[in-house]
């Protein structure tokens, strides 16, 4: 903290990218303290206690995390049992875990970090339940960092990844904090024991929207970092005859090693600027919510919920394919590929696992068909829902940047209506509405997959037509943005052929097409990922490291390896020279017999 202060850091993003820099593959075991837990005082507590505790969090004299999951519960957040009774005898609420399922399980930072913790739990008061809310809690003595009196702390044990978070279990029993220590700028309990609801319940969920939103740029991250260390790995590593007889190649110039991770270079900078793109969203319809005015909650709730899930799948898989693409040396930690992928597919679940998060972003979808369908307004990136599905493709053999992106709203269109037309054909049979949503749910995701993918590509296109660039390196991120769309259509030829959208000669232009750009992008490819600009102490990679001196950095991380502290290993004493010896006598037994 004192560094950045002497740094002169003053705006969070920047001191967020300080931290990343310290700690550039674990999570800091205070990234959810300062990326949750502060935020959300500021956003959901009224202004006398932003006041009383921002400042605290900012100096790091009360270090907090988000405590929400629970053994039996985390996504299903009205089914957290943890309980928050108010006693307006002492003015304070009594917090209970009154079941084993109930035990705080996986909160990041608990077990052994923080003093404190924001709370989700089921507000009683005057014998009544209002749902879940956040309470700050003390956990720790601020004098010894002893566990307070009342409260069971301790590691879950480890983990696939995350390594840097000791992520927690806690216990309440019967454990009392003062009425103010509930978060109050929405919903409220007087000293009377009265409960004052807030304007939107959900409103209480604010800072999962918030972490959804940073978590699309996490994914860049990652991919981008893997992407980064695979591309500069194939223009080093040479293997096998390309031509008979001449030197071994670049392992770059296989078509199929371009067909790998060109596209996910692509991604990469579609990624970039999607998460620019839903930080901008977040900024103005969160500044909106909180003066009050909540119209746009919603839009903002589905596109966080689905971007998460969209961007965090693919990243991951993509990551994977990073690994691979690099042979052995790929699956070495010396790669610095492993890591990225343990501490991000995490992503996947927490935050909100994807699969719900797809669904919640369905749910959004299903409502603004309906709607569309009625002839009313929609929000300006789901307006694609009335698009005239029978309208055939014009793509030509430039693939326009238009042609491209009509394609993706004919698919977007196309999926939702056929999972809305699913819907309500099982509510027609007779289905109870919660029986015909989830019987029309795997058409849903794979509907809501094709609306992500829609706003990513939209979005790289319009960035490309409306930002002032270079003619030089907008040439280089035309060819990027129409590979990732390209490429998209083609990994997901079906979902746009169904309805005869694209006819066989398209289909052709576009198969051409892929490949050509895979020669296209070739010449810039090291370009494009040093463009990212990655320190080497930040890639931690024998095999992205900018020199390329990758065989020297191999050598020298394996002769670092503890295993080679001796050169006879104590096994061989205690049991590779008894079990010889064993066999010896035993041979020598036989022989005699
Ligand atoms: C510059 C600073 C940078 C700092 C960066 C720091 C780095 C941080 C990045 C990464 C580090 C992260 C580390 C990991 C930490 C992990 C933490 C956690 O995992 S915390 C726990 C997370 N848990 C969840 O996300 C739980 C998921 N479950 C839910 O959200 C909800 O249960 C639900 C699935 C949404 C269902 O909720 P519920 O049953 O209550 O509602 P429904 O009946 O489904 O819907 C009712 C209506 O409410 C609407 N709704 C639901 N949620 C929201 C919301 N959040 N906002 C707005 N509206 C919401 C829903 O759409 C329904 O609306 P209608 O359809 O009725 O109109
Ligand atoms: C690395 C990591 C860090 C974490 N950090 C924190 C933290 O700091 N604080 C915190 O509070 N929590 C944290 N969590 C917990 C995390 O938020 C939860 O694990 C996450 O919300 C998923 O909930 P769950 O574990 O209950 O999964 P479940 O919901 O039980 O998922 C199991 C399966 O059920 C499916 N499923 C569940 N509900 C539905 C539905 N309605 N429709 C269709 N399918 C459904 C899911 O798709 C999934 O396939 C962390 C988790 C991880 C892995």
């Amino acid at each position: 903290m004192d560094r950045m202060e002497e740094l002169g850091f003053r705006s969070e993003t920047d001191r967020q990218i300080f931290r990343e820099a310290a700690a550039p593959v674990e999570l800091s075991p205070f990234g959810l303290h300062s990326g949750m837990f502060v935020p959300t005082l500021e956003r959901q507590g009224t202004p006398e206690q932003s006041r009383k505790w921002v400042p605290l969090g900012k100096s790091f004299k009360m270090i907090g995390t988000y405590a929400q999951t629970e053994l039996g519960h985390g996504t299903f957040i009205r089914g957290l049992e943890t309980t928050a009774t108010f006693d307006p005898e002492t003015q304070e609420f009594i917090l209970d875990s009154p079941t084993l399922s109930s035990i705080k399980y996986w909160p990041g930072n608990v077990a052994k970090t923080v003093n404190h913790c924001l709370v989700m739990a089921q507000l009683y008061t005057q014998g009544k339940c209002h749902g879940t809310h956040l309470f700050l809690v003390q956990v720790r003595n601020m004098e010894d960092h002893t566990i307070m009196p009342g409260l069971e702390i301790g590691d879950i044990g480890p983990k696939l990844g995350f390594d840097g978070v000791d992520n927690g279990f806690m216990r309440f029993n019967k454990y009392r904090i003062p009425r103010m220590n509930m978060l109050m700028r929405y919903a409220k309990v007087l000293e009377n024991g009265d409960y004052i609801k807030p304007k939107n319940a959900k409103l209480t969920y604010g800072a999962m929207v918030m972490i959804r939103v940073f978590i699309v740029m996490d994914a860049f991250k990652t991919l981008s970092r893997a992407a980064v260390i695979a591309v500069r790995y194939s223009a080093v590593r040479r293997q096998s005859e390309l031509r008979p007889g001449g030197e071994e190649a670049q392992v770059m110039d296989y078509q199929t090693q371009q067909y790998k991770l060109f596209p996910l270079l692509a991604t990469s900078y579609a990624f970039l600027l999607a998460a620019e793109g839903m930080s901008q969203i977040y900024a103005k319809i969160s500044s909106d919510i909180e003066r009050g005015n909540l119209e746009d909650m919603p839009q903002l709730h589905a596109l966080a919920c689905g971007l998460k899930a969209f961007c965090t799948w693919v990243a991951c898989e993509g990551i994977e394919v990073c690994r691979m693409s690099c042979g052995g040396h790929g699956y070495s930690h010396a790669s610095g590929i492993p890591k990225i992928y343990a501490n991000i597919v995490g992503a996947c679940t927490y935050e909100g696992e994807n699969t719900v998060m797809m669904l919640q972003t369905a749910r959004y979808l299903s409502k603004c068909y309906i709607r569309g369908q009625r002839g009313e307004s929609l929000p300006e990136l789901i307006q694609y829902l009335t698009t005239d599905l029978n309208v055939k493709s014009t793509l030509g053999e430039d693939c326009s940047f238009e042609s491209l992106v009509a394609a993706y709203s004919h698919r977007a269109a196309r999926m939702v209506a056929v999972a809305c037309k699913l819907q309500q054909t099982n509510k027609k049979k007779g289905m109870a509405g919660h029986d015909a949503w989830n019987k029309s749910t795997v058409p849903f995701i794979a509907a809501t997959k094709a609306h992500c993918h829609l706003f990513i590509v939209r979005n790289f296109v319009t960035i490309l037509s409306q930002k002032k660039i270079d003619p030089a390196t907008h040439n280089v991120l035309s060819q990027l943005c129409t590979l990732y769309a390209v490429y998209g259509i083609v990994e997901n030829m079906g979902e746009f052929m169904q309805d005869g959208y694209f006819n066989q000669d398209q289909v052709s232009i576009l198969n051409r097409k892929v490949l050509a750009l895979l020669e296209d992008i070739r010449p810039n490819a090291v370009a494009l990922v040093d463009a990212f600009d990655y320190p080497d102490h930040l890639l931690q990679s024998c095999l992205g490291r900018y020199d390329g001196q990758v065989y020297e950095a191999l050598y020298e991380y394996s002769k670092s390896s503890p295993l080679n502290n001796t050169d006879i290993h104590s096994s061989y004493y205690n049991y590779i020279r008894p079990m010889m010896q064993k066999r010896s006598e035993s041979k020598n037994i036989s022989a005699k017999l």
